[in-house]
C-alpha cells in the first residue's frame, strides 16, 4: 500500500446532551483520528473509539495512543502490506487493544477503497444501498426517555435502545409500552445484572423486547447461555464479543441469539467481518453497534452495516444526535429512518478540515 505519512489527531467535542448508564456519564467525547496517506498523497481514515476512561473497556485515548504511537505504527512501518486483510493478522503479535488497532486498520480500509475506485460498502461485499437506523436514549429519566422517544419517532428512527438496571427497568419498559404498545425496542443493561436477578430479568418478557444486550457480566459467555435458556427474550452480547472466537463460543453455548457487532471493539473491519459471515452462515443476526462515535467511525460503520447479514436496525445514527457539528462533510443524516450508503470511493465522506482544526487537542505526524 505505499504508505508515505501517518498522522494522528486527538480531537475532544461536547455532546449536545448527557449520555447516561448505569457506569456514568458521557458529556465530553474526545477521539482519535488517523490518517494514512500513500505516496501517491492519497489519504484513508479511521477513528480510534476508546473512551477517555476504561469505564466500557480496558481502552482509553492515552492506551490507544501509546498502542499507536510505539507499537502498531512502527510495526507497519516495518512490515509493509498489501490488503488491509493483512493488518489484522500483523498486529496479533500485539495483544487485545482492538480499539487501537482498528483505528489504524480502519484508515488502511478506507485509504485501500479509495486507491481502488471503489465504495468501502462494496470493498467489504456490502449489498445493501440503504441501511436501517435505530437510535439510542440515554437518560434517567422517564420523563426525558419519552420525550426523546417521541422525537427521534418524528425523525423516522425505526427501532429505539434504551439503558436499563436494577433501578431503570420494569416500570420504565411498562411506562414506554404503554405509550409505544409496537415499538421495536432494545433494552442494554450493560452488564447490570447477575444470575441472581434472575426473576427480575424473566419479568422483563412482559415487554415483548426485540432483544435485552448484555444483561450479566461484561466478559461472560457461560452465564449468558444458563439465562438465555430461562428467557424468552434473546439476549444479545455486545461487551462479551472481543474476538471472533467469542463469538463462536457464544453461538455454540447459546449465549445470545443476536450479536452487536462494534469494528473498535472487535480490532477492525476484518474481524467484524469474519463475525458477521460466521453469524450469517448460521442465520444469527447481528446489528451495527454505536460508540458515541465522529463522523469517520460512523461512516465506517455504514459501509460495514451494508452487509447481506446485518438485518436489524444498527445504532447508526444522524452526527446531529450527538454533536451541534461533526468533523465530516457531508454529515451523515437519517432520512425516513434510512442511511444512504455512499458509492463514490473509500468511506464516502471527506473530512472538514475547519471542524477538526477546531477541536483539535493535539495531533502527531509518523513519516515512513
Ligand atoms: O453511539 C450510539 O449511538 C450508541 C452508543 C451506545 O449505546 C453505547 C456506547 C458505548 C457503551 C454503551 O454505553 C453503549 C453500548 O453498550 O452499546
Ligand atoms: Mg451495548
Amino acid at each position: 500500500m505505499r504508505i508515505a505519512l501517518v498522522e494522528l489527531y486527538v480531537i475532544q467535542m461536547p455532546l449536545k446532551s448527557p449520555f447516561l448508564t448505569h457506569l456514568g456519564a458521557v458529556k465530553d467525547r474526545e477521539g482519535i483520528i488517523v490518517k494514512v496517506t500513500n505516496t501517491d498523497g492519497l489519504s484513508g481514515y479511521g477513528e480510534g473509539v476508546a473512551f477517555s476512561t476504561p469505564w466500557y473497556t480496558e481502552e482509553t485515548v492515552a492506551t490507544s495512543l501509546h498502542m499507536l504511537t510505539d507499537f502498531l505504527i512502527p510495526l507497519l512501518k516495518k512490515h509493509p502490506i498489501e490488503h488491509p486483510e493483512e493488518a489484522s493478522h500483523l498486529f496479533s503479535s500485539i495483544r487485545r487493544n482492538n480499539m487501537a488497532k482498528a483505528a489504524l486498520e480502519t484508515a488502511l480500509w478506507d485509504l485501500y477503497s479509495k486507491g481502488d475506485s471503489k465504495s468501502l460498502a462494496k470493498t467489504l461485499g456490502g449489498t445493501r444501498a440503504t441501511i436501517a437506523s435505530g437510535v439510542v436514549v440515554a437518560t434517567d429519566s422517564t420523563a426525558k426517555a419519552l420525550q426523546q422517544i417521541e422525537q427521534y419517532l418524528e425523525a423516522g428512527y425505526q427501532r429505539i435502545k434504551v439503558k436499563i438496571h436494577p433501578n431503570q427497568d420494569y416500570s420504565f419498559l411498562a411506562e414506554i409500552r404503554q405509550h409505544y404498545p409496537d415499538l421495536p425496542i432494545i433494552a442494554d443493561a450493560n452488564s447490570a445484572y447477575s444470575l441472581n436477578d434472575i426473576d427480575r430479568l424473566k419479568a422483563l418478557d412482559d415487554f415483548n423486547l426485540l432483544m435485552i444486550e448484555q444483561p450479566l457480566a461484561h466478559d461472560d459467555i457461560i452465564e449468558h447461555a444458563l439465562l438465555q435458556k430461562e428467557i424468552r427474550t434473546a439476549i444479545c452480547l455486545d461487551e462479551s464479543i472481543v474476538t471472533f472466537a467469542d463469538a463462536r463460543k457464544a453461538i455454540e453455548q447459546g449465549s445470545c441469539k443476536v450479536i452487536n457487532i462494534k469494528v473498535g471493539r472487535v480490532g477492525g473491519l476484518y474481524e467484524a467481518k469474519r463475525i458477521h459471515d460466521y453469524c450469517f452462515e448460521r442465520g444469527i443476526p447481528v446489528w451495527c453497534g454505536g460508540m458515541i462515535e465522529f463522523g469517520i467511525s460512523r461512516a465506517h460503520n455504514i459501509a460495514l452495516a451494508s452487509l447481506p447479514g446485518f438485518s436489524i436496525p444498527g445504532d447508526i445514527s444522524s452526527s446531529n444526535r450527538f454533536w451541534e457539528e461533526d468533523i465530516i462533510l457531508p454529515e451523515v443524516i437519517v432520512e425516513n429512518g434510512i442511511i444512504t450508503v455512499p458509492s463514490s470511493p473509500g468511506i464516502g465522506f471527506s473530512i472538514n478540515e475547519n471542524r477538526l482544526r477546531e477541536r483539535l487537542l493535539s495531533k502527531s505526524i509518523f513519516a515512513f
